[in-house]
């Protein structure tokens, strides 16, 4: 089948560097004859039809910009059979022959679901959490890594003139990645994430000796998915009361501002990765990047296998913040 119609939506939580893969898939479409389509606010703008011609200067002045043009949403209609029907419906309607979907897990299990009921679906992984198996990194990710670290930063100055430990709570619902990524590049003294078992009297226990061998302040990070900062923070005091820590929760600030350079090239070349998949007649798959390969896996595959956890950074992380 030769594709003339293709959509593109964003759906989700938003990640910087979505608008970058939104330009790349409409200039890589228009480039080669395609027409394109934006999808306002994902599968609850596809639901509502709310579909429109994108043309070359739609996606101008983007590339920089956080957040994402077409908005966002999380669909509840979408999660039930009758929506996603709805929504192939309306797509087979207006021609569409080929849809790509940018967002994190959920986003892929609802493209999953179209292409199961005949849509020509590319998934791109559009989150900060990087918590999707087939791909080293999803778009938003490093610039979410980069907000956490530069706060670290700032944190540590104070906490080094008070000699305190900092409690940085950063996004991550079910995945760790944030945490250690950015707790590797700040030297974090812990990393606590749900994918390993942690303990809070060795964690407090060892904070009190570094204390007492000149090392007199602390970050500890926390990934939302492994516990909140408050708590943490409390357990900690429970332990030991001359810690003294202060909470911070970045919240927000991880998903906003300028994409970094590594993510607009990673959204740029998978935006249009997707689009000559289409039009080579792939339907179905997941588009990701492997040891700077761009690779392509069936959805299927992808949204039934989670994604493995860099144990050897973890433990590097805590052989170097000794
Ligand atoms: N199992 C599912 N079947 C069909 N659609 C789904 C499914 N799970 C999620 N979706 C759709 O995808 C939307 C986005 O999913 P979700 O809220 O989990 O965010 P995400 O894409 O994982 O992004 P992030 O985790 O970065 O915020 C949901 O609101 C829903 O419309
Ligand atoms: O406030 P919202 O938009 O529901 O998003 C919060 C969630 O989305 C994520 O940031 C991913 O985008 C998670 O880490 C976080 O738990
Ligand atoms: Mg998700």
């Amino acid at each position: 089948m030769t594709i003339k119609k293709i959509a593109v939506l964003t759906s989700g939580g938003d990640s910087q560097g979505m608008n970058a893969a939104v330009r790349a898939v409409v200039r890589s479409g228009l480039y080669y004859g395609l027409e394109v389509y934006g999808i306002q606010r994902g599968y609850q703008g596809l639901l509502n039809d709310d579909i429109f011609s994108m043309d070359l200067r739609s996606v101008g002045d983007i590339i920089q910009r956080g957040g994402t043009v077409l908005q966002s949403a999380r669909c509840k209609e979408f999660m039930t059979p009758e929506g996603q029907q709805k929504g192939a419906d309306i797509l087979r309607k207006r021609g569409i022959d080929g849809l790509v979907v940018i967002g994190g897990d959920g986003s892929y299990h609802g493209a999953n679901k179209l292409s199961k009921l005949g849509i020509n679906t590319m998934a791109l992984p559009g989150t900060i959490d990087n918590d999707i198996s087939f791909t080293d990194f999803t778009i938003g990710f490093d610039t979410s890594v980069s907000i956490v670290v530069d706060a670290i930063n700032k944190l540590r100055d104070t906490m080094s003139s008070h000699e305190r430990s900092s409690i940085v709570e950063v996004m991550g619902r079910h995945c760790g990645d944030i945490a250690l990524y950015a707790g590797l590049a700040s030297g974090a003294e812990t990393i606590i994430v749900p994918e390993v078992p942690f303990d809070m009297d060795e964690i407090a226990e060892r904070m009190k000796q570094n204390f007492a061998h000149g090392k007199r302040h602390s970050i500890v990070v926390v990934a939302e998915g492994a516990g909140n900062g408050e708590n943490v923070a409390k357990q900690l005091v429970e332990r030991c009361e001359t810690l003294e820590p202060r909470v911070t929760v970045l919240g927000h600030i991880q998903r906003g501002g300028t994409p970094t350079p590594a993510d607009r090239n990673l959204a740029s070349r998978l935006g249009d990765f997707a689009v000559r998949m289409l039009i080579a007649g792939e339907s179905a798959k997941a588009c990701g990047i492997i040891s700077n390969e761009l690779v392509l896996t069936d959805i299927d595959k992808v949204v039934n296998s989670k994604k493995e956890f860099n144990m050897e950074l973890y433990e590097l992380a805590a052989r170097l913040s000794q």
